[in-house]
């Protein structure tokens, strides 16, 4: 290794990455930011399809990675291969049956500068108190929401509710929410029959009351999406110490003994390097931190001998407990008129019980104006170019899943296994929750501004073995991979890292992203990867200025 000694190598410059080095480096650190994907294009919504708030970003931008959306044999085939090292396991044996019950759905996860927060749906939404009451019963007692309010007021310049004990008025994401008048017809149909079905009006769905119909805050100015990056990086980067070094990707970390001190480079034009750091941080996503953990020998350490990487640490939990919000969307063929591109597509949820039981367990919003064009596949699939949509998201998810890497050849694929509807409750949630939602669906107000809908009739909602199937073969995740090394005291086997992110066992090495949540919030997951990412970055500062190495 040679050339410069970093204080900190931050892995990853998406939603967490931007704040970790954008805080760190105004400490006055040196920081090297490493990101896989490239810069974004420069200038306003007209130069920079990243701006347009009013879709996902799911090509050009992304990771075309596939998920699995429930589980298979795979890691065990691996793991039981007789003498496996670092092989495509699924093309032998066993793994031949798994790959038959491959269900591949398209996760374009955020590969540019800004990540996922760059590509995603700039909702903005903050979890509900009891999500942290069951991390701190996890064994995180630091991290209860009396100890996180302050972060997320950090985060936000909340135009709505400025600056009080509740809200943020000066941080560096701009949080709006629709007013009235700004509902499109659709929104105020939906939110009337909520109404009248005894949803009651929550103007503030981040004030952690959890029921209610409401505007759903987003992350935007004039329309325009305000990424991670462009929050956190714009000014970060006018200081000397923060060097960005783009489409170039870690492919490990490495160690002298238990500490890390630093990684291995591979840039897009196929050049290895490597750095050295006093601290590395991995901030590459609940899918990327977790694979570069494996293939640098952290991890299950049967793991890493079928890997044939040498073990550095034995925990079993990297990779584990991948979790995502499940849902069902019911699409309809609005008519003609009713709907316009462009127009927001996202302004109006409810937070309800599905009836399962009295739990606040799911969320129903309106997905409006949604062109299928801009998703790809999505208007062979539905034959319509304009859609409107009821998604029930179930919001906090039993099942389970993993990640792990196949190969300790950087460019191979990681297997994700969602593990979606794994747990039979979670199915029974979203039936009832498709049921409430068909409810509002045939209200008046909403089914005579739509000419017909796909795949569900009444005769289907009514039959329970017809439901079952339907939801269990419709659900689809969220794109929110959450828990992949998940945050715990030591005594946990699989817990991977300490309450100020440290992973066990090691020296120099944390991990900041959506991967350490000790589970999903009931919330999309952006703004709880910025307030944690703001939280441990205290800490690391802290550090730094004592002049420790964590
Ligand atoms: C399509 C989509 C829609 C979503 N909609 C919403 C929404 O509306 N609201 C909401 O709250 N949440 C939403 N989310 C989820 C939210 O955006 C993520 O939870 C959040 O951005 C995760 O932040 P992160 O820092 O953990 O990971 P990311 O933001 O994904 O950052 C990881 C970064 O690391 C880079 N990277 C990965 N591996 C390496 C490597 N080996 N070397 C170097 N760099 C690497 C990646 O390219 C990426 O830039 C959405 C996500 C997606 C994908």
């Amino acid at each position: 290794m040679s050339g410069t000694e970093w204080d900190h190598l931050v892995v990853g410059a998406g939603s967490a990455g931007s704040v970790t080095a954008a805080r760190l480096a105004a400490a006055g650190a040196r920081v090297l930011l490493v990101e896989a994907g490239g810069e974004q294009p420069a200038g306003g919504a007209e130069s920079n399809p990243l701006r347009d708030a009013s879709r996902l970003i799911l090509e050009g931008f992304n990771w075309d990675h596939r998920a699995n959306l429930r589980s298979s044999t795979r890691l065990e085939d691996l793991l039981n291969r007789d003498g496996g090292s670092g092989g495509n396991g699924a093309d032998e044996g066993e793994g031949r049956r798994s790959r038959a019950l491959w269900n591949r759905f398209p996760y374009q996860l955020g590969k540019v500068v800004g990540g996922s927060s760059a590509v995603n749906g700039a909702i903005a939404l903050r979890p509900l108190p009891r999500d942290f009451d069951d991390w701190a019963a996890r064994g995180n007692p630091d991290w209860t929401w009396e100890r996180v309010l302050p972060y997320f007021r950090r985060i936000e310049r909340d135009a709505d509710f400025p600056a009080d004990d509740a809200h943020g008025g000066h941080g560096p994401v701009p949080v709006r929410r629709p007013g009235p008048e700004q509902l499109h017809e659709l929104e105020t149909a939906f939110r009337d029959e909520c109404r009248r079905t005894g949803v009651r009006d929550l103007p503030d769905l981040n004030g952690g009351r959890e029921r209610g119909v409401g505007p759903v805050p987003a992350n935007t100015r004039d329309g325009e999406r305000v990424d991670a990056a462009t929050a956190y990086l714009t000014e970060a980067r006018r200081l000397p110490d923060l060097e960005v070094r783009t489409g170039c990707r870690v492919t490990r970390v490495l160690f002298e003994g238990r500490r890390a001190v630093g990684a291995e480079l591979l840039r897009d034009d196929g050049q290895r390097s490597s750095v050295r750091a006093g601290n590395v941080v991995l901030c590459a996503g609940a899918i990327g931190t977790p694979v570069v953990l494996q293939r640098s020998g952290v991890g299950a350490a049967r793991l890493s001998a079928a890997l044939g990487v040498a073990p550095v640490a034995d925990l079993p939990g990297v990779g584990e407990n991948l979790a995502d919000h499940p849902s069902v969307v019911i699409w309809s063929l609005p008519k003609p008129g009713v709907c316009e591109p462009g127009l927001p597509w996202r302004q109006i949820a409810a937070r309800m019980p599905s009836g399962y039981d009295d739990d606040t367990d799911v969320q129903v919003g309106l997905l409006n104006n949604v062109e299928t064009t801009t998703i790809p596949g999505f208007v062979d699939r539905l034959g319509w170019p304009m859609v409107v949509g009821l998604s029930v998201m179930l919001l906090r998810p039993e099942s389970r899943g993993r990640v792990f890497a196949e190969s300790a050849d950087p460019d191979s694929s990681p297997v994700i296994e969602l593990g979606l509807g794994t747990v039979e409750a979670d199915v029974d949630r979203l039936m009832y929750g498709v049921r409430r939602a068909w409810g509002l669906l045939r209200a008046p107000g909403i089914g005579n501004r739509l000419e017909r809908t796909q795949f569900w009739t009444d005769r289907m909602i009514d039959n329970e073995v017809v439901l079952r199937n339907g939801v269990r073969n419709i659900m689809n995740p969220g794109w929110h991979a959450a828990g992949s090394a998940r945050m715990g005291p030591a005594s946990d086997p699989m817990s991977v890292v300490d309450q100020r992110g440290r992973v066990h066992g090691l020296a120099g090495l944390r991990v900041v992203d959506a991967s350490v949540f000790p589970s999903v919030p009931s919330v999309p997951t952006n703004l709880t990867t910025l307030m944690l990412a703001e939280r441990i970055a205290d800490d690391a500062v802290t550090d730094f200025k004592e002049g420790k190495r964590c």
